[in-house]
């Protein structure tokens, strides 16, 4: 069982991408944004090419591969042509995620449980090009077992229920969903991750969570950083997560 005090943070640069393709202009880029996250203490940059491309494009992940310092999560699809893609790029991580087309963001983890073969084969086929692939799952023991049979040695925990708990009840039963998964996920072996939804004013609490290896955050860090700028949106929630994790 692997359990850390230093926790990692991943800088989602999406909504970066989503500002520009609102107006199909060539910035706000976010490769810009991955350089200053990087300045800024990111322990690593992640991007989600969707099917649907309403966001990051090709073009930035390519750019993205020869320039970042740190290490790229590239969030995917499980979908033949995303497979080829990350063939193609070789990314440090992958993160396998469900995807919708209408969705307006993830919404759920990705059922490992019900579809083990088909996932096992892409975990396999991604771990053979170097990868360190993760499954971006629900925290429910069910598909953590799934996830370590399936052979990933990492997941990202889905943390949306608990940003979007509203009374004080909901948010506790849903940290504490999230701490249990992290346990579970822990005593079987895994590297656990965490992200979606988080915020400045939620963070700290999964932030301490013992043994969570990095918290992914995006849409948050963008939307501050309208107001502050992207180097100090990222520096402030570093902060914050160490500060936590301590
Ligand atoms: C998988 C995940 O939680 C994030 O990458 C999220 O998908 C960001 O992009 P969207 O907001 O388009 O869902
Ligand atoms: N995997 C979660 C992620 O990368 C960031 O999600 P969000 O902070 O944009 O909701």
């Amino acid at each position: 069982m692997t359990t850390s005090t230093r926790i990692l943070l991943g800088v989602n640069i999406d909504h970066v991408a989503t500002l520009r393709q609102a107006r199909g202009t060539r910035y706000p880029d976010p490769v810009k944004a991955a350089l200053d996250a990087e300045e800024a203490g990111a322990d690593g940059i992640t991007v989600h090419l969707r099917e649907d491309r309403r966001h990051i494009q090709e073009r930035d992940v390519l750019v993205l591969k020869d320039v970042l310092q740190t290490r790229m999560n590239f969030e995917m699809g499980v979908t033949e042509e995303m497979m080829q893609f990350a063939e193609r790029i070789r990314p440090a991580h992958i993160c396998l995620v469900p995807e919708t087309r209408q969705e307006l963001t993830t919404e759920g983890g990705l059922d490992v449980a019900g579809q083990e073969a088909r996932i096992k084969a892409a975990v396999e086929r991604l771990s053979r090009i170097g990868s360190e692939v993760s499954l971006f799952i629900d925290a429910d023991e069910r598909q953590i077992e799934a996830s370590r049979r399936v052979g990933a040695p990492a997941i990202e925990l889905h943390t949306g229920r608990y940003a979007d708990a509203e009374t004080p009840t909901e948010v506790a039963e849903e940290l504490k969903r999230v701490a249990d998964g992290v346990a579970f996920g822990l005593a079987q072996g895994l590297i656990v991750n965490a992200g979606h939804g988080l915020h400045y004013h939620n963070v700290e609490a999964v932030a301490a969570i013992k043994g969570i290896n990095e918290l992914n955050i995006g849409h948050a860090l963008v939307a501050h950083a309208l107001f502050v700028g992207f180097k100090s949106a990222v520096s402030e929630m570093k902060a914050l997560i160490l500060a936590a994790a301590r």
